[in-house]
């Protein structure tokens, strides 16, 4: 029997070629449809990898070559790597130096103010972009993007860290980074001009956060022109309060359709939406659709952040409308946010974490059948890698291997023993000691 550690010698760590035999995989992850039988979405199938890239993906039964050796997943199931498509890895952990007092949204905005201007000089950021990437990794996440504050000092010192970070995870984990600032910071024109040079030198996005009042809409002509005049794609954060007057997304759709922009814009976290009422609502999902705007929810911190008052017990989750707005046709996807920071106290950019969070949060259970694709295929097309977060033979076989065969099995246990392939070979998912950080954050006894 073939002993299911990521350390044993064997297939996945010496051979050559090898079969990941009698396989699960979610068919929604398949790039090219297997002609077997899917139950819950779940395709039985056999992987043959080869020279570090799936060579074959076959129907469980059919045999494949017999010389090859064999890693038996027993019926466990295969997923491609994953993506994490709104992290912010230069807040991540610290927690232990800058926890938030009220764990609320405008408490995480004023501590991470103070912490940015006393500590985050680019050894920091550094240590801890790394820390958060090496979880990441070992996780078996292979696309993350960042948003990063950009309100000066930082609109050089963290683009020009986020250069040398992408550089140096290059073949591990595809970076991608975001300008975040309020969007009305745009109108100081030495600042705005200055941002956009870091961001377009960096291959980044342009975001921010809009916020209601009498510029809003010019505020995102600003912001759109000079995306149309870089040619940039867009990220923006929106509407992250309970408050069903934050109307943001609907201007957000309407900017896209009165400039005609071509580019792809993403809006995280619409929490507001779910606040507001079903016309109301239907009416901004239908502009949302037609716009093309992709919408990613962060439900960890959503759910963290919402409806949080001292002494008082949640009454909401803090989400967006999910299921109507991918009803409507608008694309959705589901991502980390902050990790250990004031904004969200835990997580470790374990998208299989996210995955399964977000199918309780926001019930995309019952049937789970197309719900991996939420952390594969449908975040990888909002950030123009649809070549990532699939299966797909002549691929590199970049895949995450669980134990776990069904959704119960997989959903109800955090598969801390699952393996991660990276071009074949098993990774050493060892996760960083958070002691590493001890100096960085000032170690603290008791
Ligand atoms: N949810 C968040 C909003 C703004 N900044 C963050 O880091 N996180």
């Amino acid at each position: 029997m073939t002993v299911m550690t990521p350390h044993a010698p064997g297939p996945l760590s010496t051979a050559p070629a090898y079969v990941l035999d009698d396989a699960r995989l979610p068919a929604v992850t398949l790039a090219e449809p297997l002609d077997a039988p899917a139950t819950e979405g779940l395709v039985r199938a056999s992987i043959v990898v080869a020279g570090g890239r799936i060579a074959a993906i076959l129907p469980y039964g059919t045999a494949p070559d017999p010389a090859l050796p064999v890693h038996d997943m027993r019926g466990g199931q295969v997923w491609p790597c994953l993506v994490d498509m709104h992290t912010h890895l230069d807040k991540g952990h610290i927690w232990p130096r800058q926890p938030n007092p009220t764990g609320d949204f405008a408490g995480a905005l004023s501590v991470v103010r103070l912490d940015r201007m006393a500590h985050w000089s680019a050894a920091d950021i550094e240590a801890r972009m790394e820390f958060g990437l090496r979880c990441a990794y070992a996780h078996g996440t292979r696309l993350v993007r960042t948003h990063l504050d950009s309100l000066p000092p930082h609109h050089d010192l963290s683009w020009d860290l986020f250069r040398e970070m992408r550089a140096r995870w290059a073949g591990r984990i595809e970076l991608q980074a975001v300008a975040l600032m309020p969007v009305e910071a745009t109108r100081d024109p030495a600042y705005f001009e200055a941002l956009l040079a870091q961001v377009v030198r960096s291959g980044g996005l342009i975001g921010g956060h809009p916020e209601m009042g009498p510029e809003l809409d010019s505020d995102l002509d600003r912001l759109f022109g000079a995306a149309m005049e870089h040619g940039l794609d867009i990220d923006f954060h929106i509407d992250e309060t309970r408050d069903p007057g934050a109307k943001t997304l609907a201007a957000v759709a309407d900017a896209v359709l009165r400039h005609g922009f071509e580019g792809k814009v993403v809006a995280g976290h619409c929490c507001s939406l779910a606040r507001q009422d079903g016309d109301e609502a239907a009416r901004t999902i239908d502009k949302v659709a037609r716009a093309g705007v992709g919408i990613v929810s962060l439900p960890m911190c959503n759910m963290y952040l919402q409806d949080r008052f001292a002494g008082l017990t949640p009454r909401w989750r803090g989400v967006t409308l999910f299921h109507e707005l991918a009803a409507g046709g608008a694309d959705v996807a589901v991502a980390s946010d902050n990790t250990r920071d004031p904004f969200y106290a835990y997580g470790d950019l374990d998208a299989v974490e996210v995955f399964r969070e977000a199918v309780r949060i926001l019930h995309l259970d019952h049937p789970l059948d197309t719900a991996a694709r939420v952390v594969t295929t449908a975040p990888a097309a909002m950030l123009g890698r649809p070549d990532i977060g699939r299966l797909k033979v002549g691929d590199p076989a970049d895949l995450i291997l669980f134990s776990a065969r069904h959704w119960s099995e997989l959903l109800s246990r955090p598969q801390a023993d699952r393996i991660v392939l990276r071009d074949g070979r098993a990774i050493d998912r060892t996760l960083p000691d958070y002691r590493e950080l001890d100096a960085l954050l000032g170690a603290r006894d008791g």
